[in-house]
């Protein structure tokens, strides 16, 4: 608990200073004041995150976390509750949709055992374990309020370790069949929403099985009534072990200055469970894509952030914030590549 409370108190805002010298440089490059757009104020929050302007591409890594959910007893996901440990050593074998998206945008992947039921080994993957998958979150708690914290924690400690490590920019990834339903169930409590608007397919659930989830989650806040003031207990009582890691994980990597892409509907639930523990987090993130899944629009809508991209996407894994990444290197390489109205003379309107 004390590492989460230093972290949260360890976070700054962004350096003024720094987003005004990286206004002013763009001001100067060849072409119409802010005709790049998104690009700009990617640029300029970059900047701010660093304390001087980033003109070079960062060093890149994705951390997949995965968990298990003893809520899919409740048949809330077309697969099967192994397909998650399984998934993970695909991820480690380098044969997932991930690996090649990150290895295409030059991101390692970095795969986490945050709380998969089976025992999974393998020399790659960091097992950070706090316990074998959740309990079923609609007949009780998911987990204890200490297991929470301590799945924060590791996920803080992730983003010490990669900072430390060199890695400039992350962007949070997950795997755990069911993680839908507890993402859910903490946007319409965060958000003060009906079910319904944060329940979705998922993996591709039919009609009746839609329905059945959407129960699931109502009886979960039901059953459990979270407090919404109360991140951690939201995060115990209808949560998951891989959301809570990546809550942490972004806290963790603002507090040393690193931005975090967010991916897709669960990575944005963890978002908004990270900016609740500390509000000055949100400058830190940058939105990827708009994935399919019901009510990710609604969740990106409550920490204001606009996607990038849409490109009907309802993967998960860090999938839609590997696509980013090119749009952010590409924010860096026209600030040090583009010629000055100077250097080209050419003539200013
Ligand atoms: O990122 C998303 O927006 C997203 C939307 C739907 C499904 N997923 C992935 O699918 C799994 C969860 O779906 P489900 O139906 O089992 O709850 C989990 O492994 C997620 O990574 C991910
Ligand atoms: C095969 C498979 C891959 C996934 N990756 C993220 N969630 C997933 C769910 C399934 C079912």
């Amino acid at each position: 608990m004390d590492k989460l409370r230093q972290t949260i108190e360890a976070i700054r805002p962004l350096d003024e200073a720094a987003m005004k010298e990286t206004e002013r440089r763009l001001g100067r490059l060849t072409k119409p004041p802010g005709s790049l757009g998104r690009l700009e104020s990617l640029a300029v929050q970059l900047a701010g995150i660093a304390g001087a302007t980033v003109d070079r591409p960062p060093r890149k890594a994705v951390v997949v976390m995965a968990a298990d959910h003893g809520v899919c007893e409740e048949g809330v996901s077309a697969f099967p509750q192994e397909v998650t440990g399984q998934m993970v050593l695909n991820f480690l074998a380098g044969g997932a949709a991930i690996n090649v998206l990150a290895r295409q945008a030059g991101a390692e992947v970095v795969c986490v055992d945050i709380g998969v039921k089976s025992e999974v080994a393998h020399e790659s993957l960091l097992v950070r374990k706090v316990r074998a998958g959740t309990a079923n979150l609609a007949r009780g708690a998911a987990m204890t309020r200490d297991e929470a914290a301590r799945a924060v924690e590791v996920g803080i400690g992730l983003a010490e370790e990669l900072a430390a490590r060199g890695i400039g920019l992350l962007a949070t990834g997950e795997m755990g069949i069911g993680n839908t339903t507890p993402s859910a169930a903490m946007l319409a409590v965060f958000g003060e929403l009906d079910p319904a608007e944060a329940v979705g397919r998922g993996t591709g659930l039919d009609d009746e099985g839609l329905r059945r989830k959407y129960e699931t989650v109502k009886r979960a806040i039901e059953t459990n009534r979270p407090n919404r003031d109360d991140v951690l207990d939201v995060i115990a009582k209808v949560g998951g072990l891989e959301i809570a890691g990546l809550a942490g994980l972004i806290l963790g990597a603002a507090a040393r200055g690193v931005p975090v892409v967010i991916d897709g509907f669960i990575s944005t639930v963890a978002a908004i469970a990270a900016v609740r523990f500390a509000p000055i987090a949100r400058e830190y993130l940058i939105p990827s894509h708009l994935s399919e899944e019901r009510g990710h629009r609604l969740a990106l809508r409550e920490l204001g952030l606009e996607p990038m991209l849409n490109l009907e996407m309802r993967l998960g894994e860090g999938t839609g914030a590997a696509l980013a990444f090119p749009v952010i290197d590409a924010a860096c390489n026209v600030l040090s590549q583009m010629a000055t109205f100077d250097s080209a003379g050419i003539s200013e309107g």
